[in-house]
């Protein structure tokens, strides 16, 4: 069984001195924490990833990016190209969140393309699929993941450059989750189309569950089969929280 992904999704939120405490913080407790169960990954904004990265360098605490552009340079303003994430020691990139499907009109072949380039960078692109409360509603969430599996997942996405994060769009920053079944089956669902796209990593790919993750619920969910982890944004953002939510696997 992979070992588990608790993944904290900043957004945009914090300036440089409270994100590089917040940091320091779980850099510290994961320091003290003889053989942890789960890998434990952060995702500031761009502008603060420099002097984190410094600053929890050789914690353990790993550091990633929450969007790159799938070119490896050239005149695209305001875009971060993979290999400047990898230059400032981002280990993870996470790619295709709804918000940026929303708010930027990323489409499957874009993020297949952004995942790409984040793997031929080094680093593991987590790629985030889930269906809105309308598609949800329709009884069309699983056509939805499978058709966002297809679309993308890159050419050459294996156990160790990839990993799933489903999020249900209704979910995210609502409180509101699916229950423990539905959460089960849809990771069933996603791993059996893995199994269709890659059948030799498909095991091995890690699928995390997103959306209103909070220490109340955590045990819960991340002791499900095929929940592999955990994509925390809210909740991420104070360490007790975020803390907790790890803590919450060996329960
Ligand atoms: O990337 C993280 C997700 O969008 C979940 O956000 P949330 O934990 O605030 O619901």
């Amino acid at each position: 069984m992979a070992r588990k992904l608790i993944a904290g999704n900043w957004k945009m939120n914090l300036l440089r001195d409270e994100g590089t405490a917040l940091a320091r913080d779980l850099a510290l407790r994961l320091a003290r924490t003889v053989d942890p169960a789960f890998d434990l990954l952060i995702c500031p904004p761009a502008t603060i990833i420099a002097p984190i990265a410094a600053a929890v360098a050789g914690s353990g605490l790993l550091v990633g990016g929450q969007d790159c552009h799938s070119a490896p340079s050239g005149a695209h303003t305001g875009d971060i190209a993979a290999r400047m994430l990898a230059d400032l020691g981002c280990s993870h990139v996470i790619v295709g969140h709804s918000e940026r499907r929303q708010d930027h009109g990323e489409i499957d072949l874009m993020v297949a393309e952004k995942a790409r380039a984040a793997q031929a960078e080094g680093m593991v692109a987590i790629i985030c699929i889930g269906e809105t409360e309308a598609e949800r509603n329709a009884g069309r969430a699983p056509q939805i993941c499978s058709r966002q599996i297809a679309g993308s997942l890159p050419r050459g996405a294996t156990a160790e450059n990839t990993v799933i994060a489903y999020e249900p769009i209704w979910a995210i920053g609502t409180g509101r989750t699916p229950t423990a079944a539905e959460v089960a089956d849809t990771h069933a669902h996603i791993r059996a189309m893995l199994a269709v796209h890659v059948p030799a990593e498909a095991a091995g790919i890690r699928i995390l569950y997103g959306g209103s993750v909070k220490p109340s619920n955590a045990a819960e969910l991340l002791s499900l089969a095929n929940v592999d982890g955990a994509l925390v944004g809210g909740a991420s953002l104070k360490a007790d929280d975020f803390w907790a939510i790890a803590q919450a696997i060996a329960k």
